[in-house]
């Protein structure tokens, strides 16, 4: 089933010109889909404009075939859609307990144990880190925090933001594999904006390129990690 879908949707800062134009793409429950591009093509406003977090210029996301309405976070929550942005938005001062228990404050006691024992599974390293202000935590143990935070929300579109930035490739390796963990488990759709290429194509079903807003080039994961020269001729702009 296709949980996440954009219809000719555009995105952007000013109506006169929209960076994401006439966007047309489905993600499949439980697919993996890496979202590539060079610098500005327009995929962070992309992941903005699904969440709510800034109002689209045209055409519809629907999630599960019902249409978000533009522009509305909460809703867009609501329906099952969690960014985790590129900043990570963790709250600094507070430890990495609370900066979870946030995520789930309006669950009972018993429920909110059990979301949080299930989502230290998938981040051991974070256990003994659990009273450790947020502001303190190493790069990786932030970005781990960051989506387990996002997993909290019980996600059914989960849409990460440069997940690597900043990161050594060692702790981004040991990050991807919950990724595919929670895609396989639950079902849950994910968009990956990745700058590491081949990282993104090992974790990934399918890799969309964006170039100047609008997809010039889509296939599956594998056949392009087998010719990773397409993607960066789609980069330039030349032909496939
Ligand atoms: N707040 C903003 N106001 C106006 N234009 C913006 C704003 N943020 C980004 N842009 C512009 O929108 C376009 C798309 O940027 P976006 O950040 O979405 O690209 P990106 O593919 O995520 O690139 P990067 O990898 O550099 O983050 C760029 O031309 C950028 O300059």
């Amino acid at each position: 089933m296709t949980l996440l879908a954009c219809t000719d949707f555009d995105a952007g800062y000013a109506r006169s010109a929209p960076c994401v134009r006439g966007l047309n793409i489905g993600v499949e429950e439980g697919e993996v889909v890496a979202l590539l591009g060079p610098n500005g093509a327009g995929k962070t406003t992309l992941l903005m404009s699904m969440s709510g977090l800034l109002p689209s210029l045209g055409g519809s996301v629907s999630v599960a075939g019902k249409t978000l309405t533009s522009g509305k976070p909460r809703a867009a929550v609501r329906a099952g859609v969690v960014l985790v942005p590129d900043d990570r938005a963790l709250f600094r001062r507070l430890t990495t307990e609370k900066n979870l228990r946030l995520a789930i404050r309006e669950r009972g006691r018993s429920s909110a144990r059990k979301s949080l024992e299930h989502v230290l599974q998938y981040f051991p390293a974070l256990t003994p880190r659990l009273g450790v202000a947020a502001g303190q935590l190493s790069g990786g143990e932030q970005q781990m925090l960051a989506i387990a935070r996002a997993l909290l929300q019980q996600p059914r579109v989960l849409l990460i933001d440069e997940l690597s930035m900043g990161l050594a490739p060692v702790v981004v390796q040991s990050i991807l594999p919950v990724l595919r963990d929670v895609a396989a488990s639950n079902g849950t759709a994910v968009v990956l904006v990745e700058q590491h290429v081949r990282l993104a194509l090992e974790v990934s079903d399918r890799a969309i390129v964006l170039v100047h807003g609008q997809v010039r080039l889509t296939d599956d994961s594998s056949a392009l990690a087998r010719d990773v020269g397409r993607i960066e001729r789609a980069y330039l702009g030349g032909a496939e």
